[in-house]
Parts: structure tokens; C-alpha cells; sequence
């Protein structure tokens, strides 16, 4: 049996015991253990650092809080991690400033994340200012397309800091600059940062000096240790944490029929944009799982076959001459709908109904457990609405320009000009279920699906 919550209560005695106090933590709790140091334990930055360093080490599905003050009252079940029993604080701990600042992306908020949140919860009475990235801030950082939304990771520290902290207010804003409330709330007292965004502080504290704000007080955070060789990471990072939930499932899946027609086969949808590994993972599932997998881009060629239903109507939509002898001019189509968007949804829209038949004619006529419909605008044809779920392989832009170049001789121009007219891996990653990304080598890619099938096959 495992109870939701946990208590943990820390003396100078039992925190010897810390990491196998948090393995008990991990095999008897399902989601979130409190902390809290008893009157005759100092809470020294090391401390707190070895809290959530071994949190991560030896309970890493479990949400770890330090609590500043009292256990927060809204919660009224807890199992005891341990035997030290909690008793009531002997008042209000004396907080050093009234007003403190810091700033973070936030994503996939993590242990690094809450030794500073803890930190400025230690240290404020009345407001914890926190700016949070989007948008520009957030562009450049790897797998930033699998970022959180701004408003989840502003909710999630403002739950965070205001179950620790008890009394503090915690107040959050979106920033598209460095600096955000830093350097516009005049009655800060103190901003709280790592070492590694230390410059940062220095940033603030000289803007505030050229606007005749007082200088803050810079409280400086060690860097709670991590590893991903991959990444090349050395610190806890969201990075690495967004790397983990490649081949995962990020999002529930629908309740569809099995198959169009009511058959059996559960039906996946893969997207991807050009050059992003689709056919290297759908022959993957192919060879190493089993799985049918109807590839709809070759599909579409078939129906452009002479004196087919869909030359007829491409005939009649976009004139007479496009269809010479029953065979479309495929250059001349080519120069009509590449250069207008608009033409190339028209055409499309053409198409992906015949694609869409032929493919549940063999979905139909497959007795595998699993179809993976390949097709690289299925998320632009809308058709993985009606599939279960739908899987998205992505790689960086400038990635995919530069395997497109090399593959297909094209320039580099020419490649971004086919890009354009795909939607952004953000647009297809959103619409997904499961995202993989096949940046890194081979084994890499294949250890994602892997990852994905073995959860897939749980589910089924
Ligand atoms: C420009 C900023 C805000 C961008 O944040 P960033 O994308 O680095 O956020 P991220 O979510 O990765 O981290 C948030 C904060 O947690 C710290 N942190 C991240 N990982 C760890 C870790 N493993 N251990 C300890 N701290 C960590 C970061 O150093 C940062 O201070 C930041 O880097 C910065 O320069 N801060 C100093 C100035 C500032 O606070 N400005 C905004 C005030 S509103
Ligand atoms: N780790 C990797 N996983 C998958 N593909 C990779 C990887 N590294 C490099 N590639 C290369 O990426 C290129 C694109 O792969 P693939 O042909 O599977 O993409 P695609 O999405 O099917 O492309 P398109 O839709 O343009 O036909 C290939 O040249 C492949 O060798």
C-alpha cells in the first residue's frame, strides 16, 4: 500500500540516515514527501543542497518540499517517513528581507529549481517576485519545443513556493528580457541566483544603479550536481529532463475505434518534418516490432495514376492543362501550389481523402496489433484526430536544413524554402502524444522507440 503523502522529519541525528530514509520515501509514497527540520537542526545551504540532491538521487519520481515554516494545513494525511514525529514550531522564524526577486524558465520544475525557490522562501516575509522565460528567452535552449507552456511553469513555482513557505505571497510574470520585474519593482530587497547565473544578478544590480533603484543583495546558490553525457550536462537541468521524456507518453490518449472501419489494429500516427528520421523509425517498427507501417507519402503516389478519380478532380479544380492524356503535369502543378500556400491546402485537400481511403483499406486487411500510418502532414491533414495517438520525430530546424542539403543535393535555400511549407516541429510536437527526436546517434533514436513500444505495449 502506498500513501500520496509523506512526512519526513529531520533532526541532526537522522540525517545520517538521510538517503535510506528517502529509499523508504520512494517505496512507500506516490507523490510527494514534505520535509521538515526540526527547531534544533540548523538549515544550512548544505543541508538544504543535500536534501534535493539526494531527493533526486534516491526518490527521483517523488515530489520532495523543505518546508520553510509549518506543514502546510490544507493536507491532512500523512505517512511518517521514519520515527521522528513533528511537533508545532515555537513561532515565526525571522525573515531576513521583505521583498526578494529571482527569474527561471521553470520547465518540468526540478530539485536544482527548488533550492533556489527554497531559498528565497527561507529569506522573504511578504513577496517572492519571480520572473519566468517565454518565448524569445526560451528559443535557443535545446529541445525547446518541448518546454511547458508559460502558464503551467508559473503555476507550478507558485504552488511550490506557497506550500513551503506558508506565509509569503508568491507572485509570478512571464519575461521576454533578462531583467523583467528585477530592474521595474523598485522596493526589492534581494535576488536570489546560482553560480551559473551570478552575471546575471550583476546584470540587474547595474541597471537598477543607472535607474536610481537600490542595489539588491545577491544570494548565491551552489549548483545541485546531475549527469547526462548526451546533453553535456554536470548540473540537474530541465534539458536533460525534457531528453528523459523523449519516447514517453506526454499527453493521454484518445478513445477511438479500432481502426476506421471498426478493425482490430491499434492505429498510431507518425509525423515528422521533412528529413526528421520518420522512415528511419517507421522500418524500425517495422523490422524490430512487428508492426505494419503504410507509408502515405508512396501511397500518394499511387492514386496520381493515369486516369485515376483524383487526376480527374485536380483536372477540374486547378484546369484542364495540368492533365494532359489522364497523367498530371506534376512541374506545372509543383510551380502552382509551392508558391502559394493556399493552393497547396486546395490540393491537399484533393489527395488526402483518396490517401486516407486506400490506407483503411489495407488497415483493414492488416492482423497486426499495431499500424503506424507514416506521413509527414498528418497533423496539417488533420488525421490524427482520428487515430489513437500520434507520435512526432523531430530535429532542430538548422538540422534538418543541413541533412536535406546533403541528402537531396538541394541548396541550402531550396531546403528552407521546402520547410516553410510544413507547420513548426512546436505545431506538430503540441498535436502529439509522443515526441522523439533523432539528433543523436542511431542507437539513440532506436532507444527512444524503444522506450516508446515497451509503454505502448503497457497500454494496449
Ligand atoms: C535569464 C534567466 C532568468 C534565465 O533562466 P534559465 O533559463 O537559466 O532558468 P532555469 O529554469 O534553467 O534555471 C532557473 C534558476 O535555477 C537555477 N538552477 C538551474 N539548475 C540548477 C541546479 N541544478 N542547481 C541549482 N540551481 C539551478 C539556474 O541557475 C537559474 O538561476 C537566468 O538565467 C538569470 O540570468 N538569472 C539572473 C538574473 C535574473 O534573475 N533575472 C530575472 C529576474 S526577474
Ligand atoms: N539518429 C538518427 N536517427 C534517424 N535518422 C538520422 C539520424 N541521424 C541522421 N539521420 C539521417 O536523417 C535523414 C533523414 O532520415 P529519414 O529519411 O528517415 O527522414 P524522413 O523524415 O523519412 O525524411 P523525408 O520525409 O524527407 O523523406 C537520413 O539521411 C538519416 O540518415
Amino acid at each position: 500500500m502506498t500513501s500520496k503523502y509523506g512526512l519526513l522529519v529531520l533532526n541532526s541525528k537522522n540525517v545520517q540516515k538521510l538517503k535510506q530514509l528517502l529509499t523508504t520515501a520512494a517505496a512507500s509514497l506516490s507523490s510527494r514527501l514534505y520535509v521538515r527540520l526540526n527547531p534544533d537542526t540548523d538549515r544550512t545551504d548544505d543541508l538544504v543542497s543535500k536534501i534535493y540532491l539526494n531527493s533526486a538521487n534516491f526518490c527521483p519520481k517523488i515530489d520532495v518540499r523543505l518546508v520553510v515554516s509549518e506543514i502546510p494545513g490544507k493536507i491532512d494525511n500523512y505517512e511518517l517517513i521514519g520515527e521522528e514525529k513533528y511537533g508545532k514550531s515555537s513561532g515565526k522564524s525571522e525573515k531576513k528581507y521583505k521583498k526578494v526577486v529571482l527569474g527561471g524558465t521553470f520547465d518540468r520544475l526540478h530539485n536544482g529549481h527548488k533550492v533556489l525557490l527554497n531559498k528565497a522562501a527561507e529569506l522573504a516575509s511578504d513577496d517572492i517576485v519571480v520572473g519566468v522565460t517565454d518565448k524569445e528567452m526560451i528559443a535557443k535552449k535545446s529541445l525547446f519545443e518541448m518546454i511547458e507552456p508559460v502558464e503551467i511553469r508559473m503555476k507550478n513555482v507558485v504552488d511550490f513556493v506557497e506550500d513551503i513557505s506558508g506565509e509569503a505571497n508568491c507572485l509570478t510574470e512571464p519575461i521576454i528580457d533578462p531583467f523583467g520585474p528585477s530592474t521595474r519593482i523598485k522596493d526589492l530587497e534581494a535576488i536570489v541566483v546560482s553560480r551559473e547565473t551570478l552575471k546575471g544578478a550583476d546584470a540587474v544590480n547595474k541597471i537598477r544603479n543607472e535607474q536610481g533603484m537600490s542595489q539588491l543583495d545577491v544570494i548565491i546558490v551552489e549548483l545541485v550536481e546531475g549527469n547526462d553525457e548526451i546533453l553535456n550536462e554536470t548540473k540537474i537541468s530541465s534539458s536533460s529532463r525534457r531528453r528523459a521524456d523523449l519516447g514517453r507518453l506526454l499527453k493521454p490518449t484518445r478513445e477511438v475505434p479500432r481502426g476506421e472501419n471498426g478493425g482490430k489494429p491499434y492505429l498510431i500516427g507518425l509525423a515528422g518534418g521533412i528529413a526528421s528520421g520518420k522512415s528511419h523509425i517507421a522500418k524500425y517498427l517495422k523490422e524490430k516490432h512487428g508492426f505494419d507501417v503504410i507509408d502515405c507519402d508512396k501511397l500518394a503516389h499511387t492514386c496520381y495514376e493515369k486516369g485515376s478519380l483524383l487526376n480527374q478532380k485536380i483536372a477540374e479544380h486547378f484546369g484542364n492543362d495540368i492533365v494532359i492524356d489522364g497523367i498530371v503535369d506534376r512541374k506545372k502543378l509543383g510551380g502552382i501550389v509551392f508558391s502559394d500556400k493556399s493552393k497547396l491546402r486546395e490540393l491537399s485537400e484533393l489527395v488526402w481523402p483518396e490517401v486516407r481511403k486506400k490506407a483503411t483499406e489495407i488497415v483493414d486487411q492488416s492482423t497486426a496489433k499495431v499500424v503506424v500510418i507514416e506521413a509527414a502532414a498528418l497533423i496539417e491533414a488533420g488525421w490524427h484526430e482520428a487515430l489513437a495517438e500520434t507520435w512526432t520525430v523531430f530535429v532542430p530546424a538548422e538540422e534538418a536544413v543541413r541533412r536535406v542539403v546533403e541528402r537531396d543535393s538541394l541548396t541550402e535555400s531550396q531546403a528552407k524554402d521546402r520547410m516553410s511549407s510544413q507547420i513548426s516541429n512546436k505545431q506538430r510536437i503540441d498535436a502529439s502524444n509522443v515526441v522523439l527526436c533523432s539528433l543523436w546517434k542511431y542507437e539513440e533514436t532506436r532507444a527512444q522507440v524503444d522506450r516508446a513500444v515497451e509503454e505502448l505495449l503497457q497500454r494496449i
